[in-house]
């Protein structure tokens, strides 16, 4: 007789994983320009103050604003031009009073001057030796003040965030040309089952194609992991068990899919107990993926993710996604979620939590959360175009278009042109 399995609650689940630590911990130090998508080790710190002097806006000239004094339609003040200066040169002459210093965008504002009157606002000379103002300027007009945006000693990012192109520039900008990162975790993959037939092959009868392993490379990768993957394995337990057991010291963690159920040739839970591993949990109260295991063994996750493609991506995103990120010092190591309208019925009552693989639009400036195609967990098709995952509460009758339902987000690009904001006031 089977041993029946107890259903853990989604959230014990993944609390659970994360008390995993890492087993590496290990930092890098990698070229700015690899550096997008990793996870800083350290904190960026401004090293000079933003912009490390004062500079012009502008292209224009660089004027004592005292000179502008009276300045008017009928009492123009005319100004000596006695120098030109483009972007990156310091000027070599020092204005006194009744001069000015041509000047372009970027360029440190010259010594004695302290406004910048833009090209449009004067009348030059035919020679360009001179120019007329009718207007005053302040101290300090269309000046871009030294450190006004950022002291020097600032932190800028902190230890544990994504880097992104924002991030990257920042970086550049106080002179990181190498920047420390967390090590990216080495994870192995295995498909099992005798089914499976490699992408390229040709379809045979009782056969499928291994969608599995190429999906949860990517989604490793996605999440910032160095996936290795150790190809297809049938299901033979020996074979299984030596294999698993063979790479175990090379990685950081171990994703298997396929094998965790109750059938003759799941082979995973016996793997588990011969390698001496503590099951963490084999039943989890979530449709799909009710019979995600994860394991521990010498501090390391054994995701046992299951065979059906939906059960398995759902897997991922719930457990191995987020301990990999916590693992990297990611801190924000979750999936973002949001309030959502249901844009279709899902009649399908719950027994269990339900995480539907499904698609997200705006419309009128709210969320909409629809289906993204057949629910079922053999399901691999609706996969191809979810943008996130519906979670619907279980022990509930099914929901209907419009109701509010919770969302995990996996992507977040808009399928239309941003709106043009409309002025209402
Ligand atoms: N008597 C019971 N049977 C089943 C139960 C149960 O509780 N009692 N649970 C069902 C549920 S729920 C799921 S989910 C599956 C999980 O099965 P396994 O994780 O053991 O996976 P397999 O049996 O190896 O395969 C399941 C299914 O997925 C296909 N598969 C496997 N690997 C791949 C791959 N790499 N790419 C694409 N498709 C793959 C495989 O051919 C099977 O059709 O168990 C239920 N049974
Ligand atoms: O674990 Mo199964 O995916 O619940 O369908
Ligand atoms: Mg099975």
């Amino acid at each position: 007789m089977l041993e029946a399995r107890t259903p853990m609650k989604v959230s014990e689940a993944v609390e659970k994983v994360l008390q995993i630590e890492a087993v590496h911990n290990k930092t890098e130090t990698v070229p700015l320009q690899e550096a997008g998508g990793r996870i800083l080790a350290e904190a960026v710190i401004a090293d000079a103050p933003v912009p490390p002097f004062n500079r012009s806006p502008l292209d224009g000239f660089a004027v004592r604003s005292a000179d502008t004094k009276g300045a008017g339609r009928d009492t123009p003040v005319t100004l000596q031009v006695i120098e030109t200066v483009g972007a990156g040169h310091v000027a070599e002459k020092v204005p006194q009073p009744g001069e000015a210093i041509r000047v372009m965008t970027g360029t440190i504002m010259p010594k004695e001057t302290d406004a910048i009157v833009m090209f449009e606002l004067t009348k030059e000379a035919e020679d360009g030796s001179a120019i007329t103002i009718t207007r005053e300027f302040n101290s300090w007009d269309n000046v871009v003040i030294k450190g006004e945006e950022m002291e020097k000693g600032t932190v800028v990012l902190e230890a544990g965030e994504r880097l992104h192109a924002g991030g990257i520039a920042a970086l550049a900008t106080f002179g990181y040309d190498q920047v420390q990162v967390t090590a990216k975790p080495v994870i192995g993959v295995f498909a099992t089952g005798t089914e499976l037939l490699e992408p390229g092959d040709p379809l045979e009868p009782g056969k499928i194609r291994n969608s599995n392993a190429p999906m949860v490379v990517e989604q490793l990768r996605e999440a910032g992991a160095a996936p290795v993957y150790y190809g297809q394995l049938p299901d033979d337990f020996d074979l299984c068990y030596s294999r698993v057991q063979n790479v175990l010291g090379d990685v950081d963690a171990l994703i298997t899919t396929g094998g965790v159920s109750v059938g003759d040739f799941d082979f995973l839970p016996a793997i588990y107990e011969k390698l001496g591993a503590e099951v963490l949990f084999n039943k989890v109260a979530m449709r799909p993926g009710s019979v995600t295991t994860v394991a521990q063994w010498n501090g390391k996750p054994l995701f046992g993710l299951s065979g059906n493609p939906s059960a398995c991506f759902v897997g991922f995103e719930l457990f191995t996604g987020p301990w990999l990120r916590h693992s990297m010092g990611d801190k924000k190591p979750y999936l973002q979620q949001s309030k959502a309208l249901l844009g279709s019925d899902f009649p399908k009552p719950n027994p269990f939590t339900r995480f539907v693989r499904g698609h997200i639009t705006f419309q009128d400036g709210r969320l909409i959360a629809t289906p993204a195609g057949l629910d079922k967990s053999q399901v691999v098709t609706s996969l191809s175009r979810a943008n996130a995952l519906i979670v619907l509460p279980g022990g509930t009758r099914g929901f209907q278009t419009g109701d509010q339902v919770a969302v995990l987000l996996l992507r977040g690009e808009g399928e239309a042109y941003f709106e043009e904001p409309v002025k209402d006031r």
